[in-house]
């Protein structure tokens, strides 16, 4: 049985870059548990955002963890550099290499958690040979590349598929559940399985940040709490 405290990371896609510093301490003030970076590249997914160097200079400004989640093509040739940014656990998209195997063990020859990432139409089955190599599983419960969508409900089937295998073959693997998650559907995907919930808009954009982190924080204990 799964008894970790769930962790919240705020996911700064959609914090505001012209006060960084405030929104990072805003979010570490409230209870953070990590903070979630975004690496779009324009072409595994449309958007564009930022890369190592952003990383490194933000790596000044927290002892938080960070969470790199590449959404980027041929991720095996930018993962040493994200570590020497200072990235903690590193997330690669399984749809966007084809040696998913070798970049995960990669990975964890070079001090990083190892993070695979699953896209809403990649079954959780894709994952049955790569188990033991993970140190988390990101489920994508939007399609990526943008903050701001609508959770896809499947994801949380998605999670309890994942859960059920890991407590098999890999107990300490995270799950991470990464787009649209907030106050409407938080506690399900604790109750289903996940570890790690990424929160974008709903943290950033609401009126209150620091009270809506500690809301989410709160029912996410109470959801740990009735499910064990
Ligand atoms: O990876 C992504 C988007 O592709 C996310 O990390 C978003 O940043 C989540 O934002 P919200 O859906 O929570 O607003």
């Amino acid at each position: 049985m799964n008894v970790r405290r769930p962790k919240i990371a705020p996911s700064l896609l959609s914090a505001d870059f012209a006060a960084i510093a405030d929104q990072i301490a805003m979010v570490e003030a409230a209870g953070a548990d990590e903070l979630h970076l975004d690496t779009m590249d324009g072409r595994f997914v449309p958007n564009i955002t930022w890369g190592m160097k952003i990383v490194k200079d933000l790596r000044r400004l927290t002892a938080l963890p960070f969470d790199c989640h590449l959404m980027i093509v041929e991720p095996e040739r930018y993962v040493d550099a994200f570590r020497e940014a200072g990235a903690d656990v590193i997330t690669f998209h399984y749809e966007a290499t084809p040696h998913p195997h070798r970049l995960l063990r990669h990975l964890r020859e070079i001090g990083a958690k190892a993070g695979i990432a699953i896209n809403p139409g990649t079954p959780a089955a894709m994952l049955e040979d790569l188990i033991e190599e993970i140190d988390r599983v990101l489920v994508m419960s939007v399609n990526p590349g943008f903050g701001g969508q609508s959770f896809i409900e499947r994801a949380l089937v998605k999670v309890e598929e994942v859960r059920a295998v890991l407590e098999r073959r890999n107990p300490a693997c995270e799950i991470e559940v990464d787009g649209g998650i907030g106050l409407a559907n938080i506690e399900r995907a604790v109750r289903a399985g996940a570890d790690v919930l990424v929160a974008g808009n709903s943290v950033f954009a609401a009126g209150d940040p620091p009270a809506a982190l500690r809301e989410m924080r709160s029912r996410v204990d109470t959801a740990r709490a009735a499910s064990r």
